[in-house]
Order: C-alpha cells, then sequence, then structure tokens
C-alpha cells in the first residue's frame, strides 16, 4: 500500500510551533520582520516569493519587498543589499536565487549577516550543515524534506539514498543532511551514467533536478521512498515535480505529490527559521521552544 505524503498536515505541524513563538515573541513586544529581495523578474523566483508572502501574511508577520531590475549594477545591488543587511528592525532575509550572472553569488553570501539568513546560504550557516549543529539555519527546501520524513516516521539510518541534483540549495546541503542520519548517500547530477539503475538500488529517492518526468516507474525499486521536489510548469503552466507520479505511484511504499508535497512545507520552514533568527537577535529574552 503506497501513502501519499502531505505536505500541507507537516506544514500544520510546524505552523503551532511558529504561532506559539509569536505569542511569546508579542509578550516581550518583539515583533518579527522579513526582507524580500529579489533581482529580475524569473517567475520561478516570482513564485515563490509570492507563495512565501502568503504564508507570512498568514502568521501576520510583516514583510518588506526589494525588487531590482535585471541590469541594476552589480555596485549598486551591493550597496543597497549591505543597507538591507545592516536594518536592526529586519530579523530575516530571503533572497530568490538565481541571481543575474553579472552579480557575484559568493560576495553576496559572504556579506550576508548569517544570524538573518532564513534560507541558511551563507557559508557559515552551510559549515554548520557539515558539522552537524543544533539550532542552526538550514537551507529551507532540503529542511522541509526532513520534516516531511520526520513526520512520516521514515527512519533513514543504514538506508541507501540517492539524491538526484547538486545544486547548492537543495542537493548538496540535503546529501548532508542524510549523511548526517547516517544514510549512505548517492548525490547524481547531470552527468551521471545510468541514473535508473542508480536510483532503483535506493530505498529513498529525492529528485530536486527541475526536470518533468526525470523520474519514471523503471527508476523505482518496489517498496522504495520517493520525495519530488522539482517544482516545474507544463507547457499548460500547471505546477509538476521531477517524477512522473501516476508512473510511479503503485510502486512506492511513501510518496509525494506536487503540489502538495515539500513545496507546501518550505515557506512555513522559512518562517520557523524567521522565528529562530529573531531569537537569536534578541538574547538574552528568548522565546522559541527548543
Ligand atoms: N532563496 C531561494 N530562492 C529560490 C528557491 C529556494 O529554495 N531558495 N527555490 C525556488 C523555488 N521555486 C521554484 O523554483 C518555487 C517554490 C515554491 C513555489 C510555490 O508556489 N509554493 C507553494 C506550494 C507549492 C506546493 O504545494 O508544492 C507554497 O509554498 O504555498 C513556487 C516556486 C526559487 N527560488
Amino acid at each position: 500500500m503506497t501513502t501519499i505524503m502531505d505536505g500541507k498536515a507537516v506544514a500544520a505541524h510546524l505552523s503551532e510551533k511558529i504561532k506559539k513563538a509569536l505569542s511569546e515573541s508579542d509578550k516581550h513586544g518583539i515583533s518579527p520582520k522579513v526582507a524580500f529581495v529579489r533581482v529580475g523578474e524569473r517567475s520561478d523566483s516570482i513564485s515563490y516569493e509570492r507563495a512565501a508572502i502568503k504564508r507570512f501574511e498568514k502568521f501576520s508577520i510583516e514583510t518588506e519587498q526589494y525588487h531590482f531590475p535585471d541590469d541594476v549594477s552589480a555596485r549598486s545591488f551591493l550597496s543597497k543589499f549591505r543597507e538591507i543587511n545592516e536594518d536592526y528592525s529586519i530579523n530575516g532575509i530571503l533572497l530568490l536565487q538565481p541571481l543575474p550572472k553579472h552579480i557575484d553569488m559568493k560576495r553576496v553570501e559572504e556579506l550576508m549577516n548569517p544570524i538573518k539568513d532564513i534560507d541558511g546560504m551563507t557559508p557559515f550557516n552551510l559549515g554548520q550543515v557539515v558539522t552537524d549543529e543544533e539550532n542552526r539555519l538550514e537551507p529551507c527546501t532540503p529542511a522541509g524534506v526532513m520534516e516531511m520524513l520526520e513526520f512520516y516516521n521514515i527512519s533513514l539510518k543504514g538506508k541507501d539514498v540517492v539524491v538526484v541534483g547538486a545544486s547548492e540549495v537543495v542537493g548538496k546541503p540535503l546529501s548532508l543532511l542524510f549523511m548526517n542520519h547516517d544514510a549512505t548517500v548517492t548525490t547524481c547530477n547531470a552527468y551521471t551514467n545510468d541514473l535508473a539503475r542508480k536510483c532503483r538500488q535506493a530505498d529513498i529517492i529525492v529528485s530536486a533536478a527541475g526536470v518533468i518526468n526525470l523520474i519514471g516507474a523503471d527508476h523505482v525499486k518496489e517498496g522504495a521512498v520517493v520525495v519530488d521536489v522539482g517544482i516545474n510548469f507544463n507547457d499548460a503552466g500547471k505546477m509538476v515535480g521531477d517524477v512522473d507520479y501516476d508512473a510511479v505511484r503503485d510502486k512506492t511504499s511513501y510518496i509525494t505529490p506536487v503540489p502538495g508535497g515539500v513545496g507546501a512545507i518550505t515557506t512555513t520552514v522559512l518562517a520557523y527559521h524567521l522565528m529562530m533568527a529573531t531569537d537569536y537577535q534578541k538574547e538574552p529574552v528568548l522565546f522559541l521552544e527548543r
């Protein structure tokens, strides 16, 4: 029997913790604020930002949006970014990725205050994933995958995991999170030979490649867990994942749909990270239960 993993249920569970933290922070007169920073008009960035704003509004969390044209000079962008970073009223920053090529992402990552980095992209926060520190700010999508697996009591120790996609925002940190749980991880990329054979060896497959129908029935062994992190839009403008869901579903023990799977958790993780970030910034007034 296949269990369809429900991202909304996981998000609802996490939302309770956020509401509790918000009510505690309110008692101390603390109102968290998040800044969204976007350069250009990429449709994936716009839809992620829109979804995140909607989520924050549901929690009545204040948001500020900073939009720059695609051709903004690197100098002028970095100068404004510095201001946002140093603004004491802003507790968390989400920088929509990717940036246009003429802006050096490494410069921005190094510049961002790790304590405001609610999407865990700075070298400091990624380093904390490597060393498996507690209470860290990790990238939201990988964190959402872990929340999903934990919610459904899927054990990771000793499991063979294949992560398809090696991006800095999802694939690489996600592979590290699995390693921290004592899983054996294979990280595949666009050059991987015989992807189907590698995937068939996996107890858990996570696809984060951004390629429609990349994972078919031939990639999945009977009883495997399949997590689809892909957010793609097909020719009809419908949101679809990387997995050929109808072809794969009956072979799996657990599977995530798109939409309604991991994507439905990510923005709630972002809100939770904002509470963590605010909590650190307001020490010694700690209001988040750990
Ligand atoms: N700083 C980052 N920027 C971007 C990231 C990221 O992880 N960090 N990822 C992409 C995300 N993305 C498209 O590529 C994207 C993600 C989520 C949504 C969305 O509409 N989410 C909905 C629910 C979707 C679902 O149920 O699966 C929601 O959260 O309510 C759109 C696009 C872009 N940039």
